[in-house]
């Protein structure tokens, strides 16, 4: 049986502003397998950066269990989270958050180096991601001389380049043109079936959300999740 990589249940997450409470989640249960896809989708304000933030132990649940490869990340410290961050966790936003003075290699390398490799291996290996997002022929530009596609590529190769066992993108392609869009989906989906990475992927559009394996929908706090007719 396949290795559960997300195990939430009755997840709760309630806001205070002030002397107002924002009740965002209301027992929200979220199971992933590895090399799953899913993506989140619920209108504005429905709590779906919030409930990938908790995913991502960068924000916490005010109760429920969230638990990430067999671990319970609610119960670690914000140091022990950051570990297990940089261990198991990969992050694409709607902007690429490139750093402009550098190369894409360099970009793409970062994160190994600060994970500790040598420069050449992580040089190797950021190449050699870089073929696998079909960019090798742009590794020694800067973002500024990339299109907004491209950048997005680059940014998911960053993503992806330490291994993660999980990628939770927010809006990945909310800058881009829907035929990019449909790029980017696509190339997550090769992503997927190539090294077994699960993603939780949050969009506001249904027609990209139906390119991946599961939709879950958000609504008044809850979930409801469904499998995808258009998966091939
Ligand atoms: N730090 C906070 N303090 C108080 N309320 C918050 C906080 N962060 C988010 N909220 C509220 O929680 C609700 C869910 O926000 P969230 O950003 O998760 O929604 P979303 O579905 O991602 O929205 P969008 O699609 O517009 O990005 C919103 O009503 C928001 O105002």
């Amino acid at each position: 049986m396949n290795e559960l990589v997300i195990n939430c249940q009755q997840l709760n997450k309630v806001y205070q502003d002030g002397d107002n409470s924002v009740s965002v989640l209301k027992g929200v249960d979220l199971t992933l397998t590895q090399g799953e896809l899913l993506a989140v989708v619920g209108s504005s304000g429905s709590g779906k950066s919030t409930l990938l933030h908790i995913l991502g132990t960068l924000d916490t649940a005010t109760d429920g269990t969230v638990e990430i490869k067999g671990q319970q990340v609610n119960r670690l410290n914000r140091k022990q989270q950051a570990v297990f961050r940089n261990a198991n966790l990969g992050f694409i936003y709607q902007f690429h958050h490139l750093l402009m003075e550098f190369t894409a290699v360099e970009n793409v390398a970062m994160p190994l180096l600060i994970k500790g490799l040598s420069a050449k291996e992580a040089n190797n290996k950021a190449l050699a991601m870089l073929a696998k997002v079909g960019l090798s022929h742009r590794s020694e530009h800067k973002p500024s001389a990339l299109s907004g596609g491209e950048r997005q590529r680059v940014a998911i190769a960053r993503a992806l380049v330490t291994e993660p066992a999980l990628v939770l993108a927010d809006e990945p392609t909310g800058n881009l043109d829907k035929q990019n869009a449909i790029k980017i989906y696509d190339l997550i989906k090769e992503l997927n079936e190539s090294l077994n990475t699960s993603f939780v992927v949050v969009t506001h559009d249904l027609e990209l959300a139906d390119k991946l394996g599961k939709i879950a929908y958000l609504d008044d706090g809850k979930l409801a999740i469904r499998e995808s007719k258009n998966v091939a």
